[in-house]
């Protein structure tokens, strides 16, 4: 009896294992490259650990034929690694209407439902029509509306480091340029003041620091809903952390107020301000306001705007911050290029009279050093884009279903000497505009490619430039003794700096 259920379990074993075989031989069978694949798991293993992620995909860009077309699997489903910037074009912008989606997890619970309304979440029709709604919200025009909120509170950081340099050995710039972003993004996207700069408990940080936190938790929900979405849904397994409940009901508090009067220029305003042609917002709750024209309506409906203004600051918060940081380590390490950047900005001031919108975007070595800055370190490591019309990618004999998820490797591309003569070499240069013609095509993309790149592109770039101009017109910086090395941390798809970016600052005013 032993035997023949040892016998039984070997055969299922068998035939499971065989079922396995099977599916992995997805790309082999297109004459795709794969790395070496584990029974059942494929690269899971390697994709899903942050740690284990970035050697992988190095790994896969190198030596698996990355660099055009590589092969994974998550568990049994297939996934393709695109690192060449042509396919890249036509896969992200010639051939939208084939990737408009991101690979998305289901969220059945309740509890996830402001997750669920966010633009980066949304697939098809519905995400086309909200993205044309929300665009015009970050418009150049827009932005220098939003130009004075994002002064004040570069102002209020300055003010801070300098403080802190009289009686600190050093300055932690990492957490610094963190609090900045977000008491930046909590003012322009929630219509609160945080002052988590000068607070000694701040509740709105804490909690949006909890956020990026990678978890054991965090992972095993994320591995949960991935591979057993219906079993998610009969446990309702919720995905997102209470602390969504926390930043839901401030943008519901703010928002009710708003709606009473009181307008501050933010993206508060601007998503409830949102118009809409009738028909454009079916699908996307869109509500009737009686007081417009019957050939508008008020675009979004309340859920939807709470949701955009989470997103905002989820998105908005620590990708800005760790350029920022990244940016100071950068600029104390070559004091030379600081100075360079110290006397453009001088001379902007002189110009202008003061930091102005027009100044900052005029600035050409403040926006290579930023650029660099973003090519050496861009926070976000990869593209992700779902195939929703069987594709057959030019140039080569491969077609794709759909539901296929296609990977574009950021920061590889950012570092492959093919691109970039001495990849790791920090060198504002390449940005210039003699120099950019050098640059070939879609190999610098921190902000990603095509229709669904960064919405809000130019408000980061705004901010950082803010945030480093006042900086370095209002100190020296040099790395602290001993904190010399940039040490990188890559987590769930994001790369910002490991531990502190510790700085000496030297005021370069009398105070
Ligand atoms: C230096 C700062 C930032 C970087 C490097 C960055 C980078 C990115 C990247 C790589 C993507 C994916 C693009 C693609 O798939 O082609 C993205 C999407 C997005 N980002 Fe940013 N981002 C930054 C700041 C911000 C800020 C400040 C906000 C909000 C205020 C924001 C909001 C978004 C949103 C909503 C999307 C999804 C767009 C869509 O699906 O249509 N980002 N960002």
């Amino acid at each position: 009896m032993i035997g023949v259920t040892w016998l039984l379990l070997g055969a299922v074993l068998a035939l499971f294992w065989a079922y396995s075989w099977w599916k992995h031989r997805y790309w082999a069978a297109k004459g795709v490259p794969t790395p070496p694949v584990v029974p059942f798991i494929g690269h899971a293993h390697k994709l899903l650990l942050p740690v284990k992620r970035y050697d992988f995909e190095r790994e896969a860009y190198y030596n698996y034929g990355g660099s055009k077309l590589c092969g994974f699997y998550s568990f049994h489903e297939p996934t393709l690694l695109v690192g060449d910037p042509e396919l890249m074009r036509h896969i992200c912008v010639k051939d939208f209407d084939h990737f408009m989606d991101r690979r998305t997890i289901s969220m059945p619970s309740e509890k996830d439902k402001v997750m669920t309304k966010m633009l980066n979440m949304k697939t098809g029709e519905e995400w086309k029509k909200l993205r044309a709604i929300m665009s015009p919200t970050f418009t150049s025009g827009r932005m220098k509306g939003m130009f004075p909120l994002v002064c004040e509170k570069a102002d209020q950081l300055v003010s801070f480091c300098l403080k802190e340099a009289r009686t600190k050995p050093f300055v932690d710039m990492k957490y610094n340029f963190g609090r900045y972003t977000l008491d930046t993004i909590a003012s322009c996207a929630f219509g609160i003041e945080c002052n988590s700069l000068v607070d000694e408990k701040p509740e709105f940080a804490e909690k949006a620091d909890s956020f990026l936190r990678i978890t054991p938790g965090l992972i095993w929900r994320l591995v949960f809903l991935t591979v057993f979405p219906k079993l998610a849904k009969v446990f309702n397994i919720r995905f997102t952390l209470p602390e969504m409940d926390f930043f839901t009901e401030v943008a519901r508090e703010t928002m009710r107020a708003r709606q009473s009067g009181n307008k501050r220029g933010d993206f508060l305003d601007l998503l409830l301000e949102a118009e809409v042609s009738s028909g454009d917002a079916e699908g996307i709750s869109a509500v009737q306001d009686d007081n417009k024209s019957s050939k508008s309506k008020q675009a979004l409906d309340e859920l939807t705007i709470i949701s955009q203004s989470v997103l905002f600051l989820l998105a908005g918060y620590d990708t800005t911050a760790s350029t920022l940081a990244f940016a100071s380590i950068l600029l104390a390490k070559h004091p030379e290029i600081q100075q360079r950047l110290r006397q453009e900005m001088s001379e902007m001031v002189e110009e202008h009279g003061d930091i102005t919108y027009q100044g900052i975007m005029e600035a050409k070595y403040l926006d290579a050093c930023v650029m660099e800055t973003l090519r050496l370190y861009p926070p976000g490591l990869f593209l992700d884009r779902k195939c929703i019309k069987e594709y057959k990618i030019p140039g080569t004999d491969v077609t794709i279903e759909p539901g296929i998820t296609v990977i574009c490797p950021i920061f590889n591309i950012h570092r492959d000497p093919k691109y970039w003569p001495e990849p790791e070499v920090f060198r504002p240069e390449r940005f210039l505009p003699e120099n950019k013609a050098n640059i070939t095509h879609l190999t610098h993309i921190p902000f990603g490619i095509g229709p669904r790149n960064c919405i809000a592109m130019r408000f980061a770039l705004m901010e950082a430039k803010v945030g480093l101009a006042k900086m370095l017109l209002a100190s020296d910086i040099k790395v602290a003794p001993g904190y010399e090395e940039i040490k990188i941390q890559f987590g769930m798809g994001l790369l910002r700096p490991k531990d502190g970016v510790n700085l000496l600052l030297t005021p370069l005013k009398e105070e």
